[in-house]
């Protein structure tokens, strides 16, 4: 399936991805030790004060996994209530796993096997962020493989504020591609659901219908980004990701484009090290209609450029760089 036929069916159908944006549903529930339960937004109102009171009494387990910061050690069980700051509960885990107090540790949250993290603030309350979990992931809790796994890490914080991660998310990325691998090769089954494709070229129809359900599919596991080859489409999320910290940039670092999940710093990448390799300039262009992201992914991939050239020295370039963009924009609509 060529670039050309996808693109054909997806120009003609520009309608229907706009609407995704709006595709996100939103559910509250109640947790017990082991157990949840779940009131959709709607019924939020029939929650009286007293039931309040005792969600907010309510003692919660966090499972913490602490990696090789403590070999051995699978989780760690935190008690903690809703209020319980991040801070509250790495103090708890210093205690119990007998950590180096002379360091600096944080939490992530993971919402996939092998995926992102996202790293909680010291005043950022774990028990809220586990209530946004489906309740899939937390009935499923038995870790690898469950489709869901949604989980904390204890993470090492460097002395420059970037954060060690040691060798279990090399590890995890080494067994999520041992498993794509061995999925692709019939060795294992593929997994429920099916996911669609990170390249809408491995389609095995193309229909409007199967690339629309595809993105759609994708967008909803807040995948924003999908290739079509060398291209990358991207549907505006509205919303923040966490996907563009510096473990992102050290993960698409000279990186050969499709082995890792579709992503803008990919595509930075890829023009960069063309640039050094080629000696010639390189030109990426990005076309959208008004709105749907087009400044910010120029933001996004200006980061990623200015990252790589720098390695982490701070030298204000990428801000004078941003701050041309409003003057480049009036020039361009004169
Ligand atoms: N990757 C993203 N993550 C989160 N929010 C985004 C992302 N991309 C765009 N947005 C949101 O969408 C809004 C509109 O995006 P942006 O201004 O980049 O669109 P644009 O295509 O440049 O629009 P125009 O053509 O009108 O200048 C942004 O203010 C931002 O809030």
């Amino acid at each position: 399936m060529s670039f050309g036929e996808i693109w054909d069916v997806l120009s003609r159908s520009s309608g229907p991805i706009e609407q995704f944006a709006d595709g996100t549903c939103c559910s509250t529930m109640s947790l017990q030790d082991g157990g949840c339960s779940y009131a959709s937004s709607a019924n939020l109102g029939t929650i009286t004060g007293s039931m309040r009171r005792r969600l907010e009494d309510q003692e919660f387990t966090l499972r913490v996994y602490p990696g090789s910061l403590a070999e051995g050690t699978i989780y760690c069980p935190v008690s903690a209530r809703k209020n319980t700051t991040a801070a509250e509960a790495i103090e708890c885990l210093i205690e119990r796993l007998h950590l180096d107090r002379t360091k600096c540790y944080v939490l992530a949250e993971v919402k996939e096997f092998g995926g992102e993290e996202w790293i909680l603030n010291p005043g950022d309350c774990p028990v809220q962020r586990m209530m946004l979990w489906p309740r899939t992931a937390l009935e499923n809790r038995s870790g690898l493989g469950s489709g869901e796994d949604y989980r904390f890490l204890l993470r090492e914080k460097n002395l420059d504020g970037s954060i060690h991660y040691g060798g279990s998310l090399q590890m995890w990325l080494r067994v999520t591609e041992e498993r794509r691998r061995m999925v692709e090769r019939g060795f294992l089954p593929q997994p429920a659901g099916n996911d669609p494709p990170s390249d809408l070229c491995a389609l095995p129809e193309l229909t409007e219908r199967a690339l629309l359900e595809s993105l759609r599919a994708r967008f909803r596991q807040e995948k924003i980004y999908t290739y079509v080859g060398s291209i990358l489409i991207v549907i505006n999320p509205f919303q923040f990701l966490p996907i563009y910290n510096p473990k992102y940039v050290k993960l698409y670092d000279n990186h050969t484009l499709g082995k890792l999940e579709p992503h803008i710093y990919a595509v930075a990448d890829v023009a960069y090290h063309a640039m050094l390799q080629r000696r010639k300039n390189q030109c990426i262009v990005i076309s959208g209609e008004s709105g749907s992201g087009k400044t910010q992914s120029t933001n996004f991939l200006i980061h990623h450029l200015t990252a790589l050239s720098q390695k982490g020295f701070a030298s204000g370039v990428e801000q004078i760089i941003l701050g041309a963009g409003p003057v480049l924009e009036v020039r361009i609509l004169i």
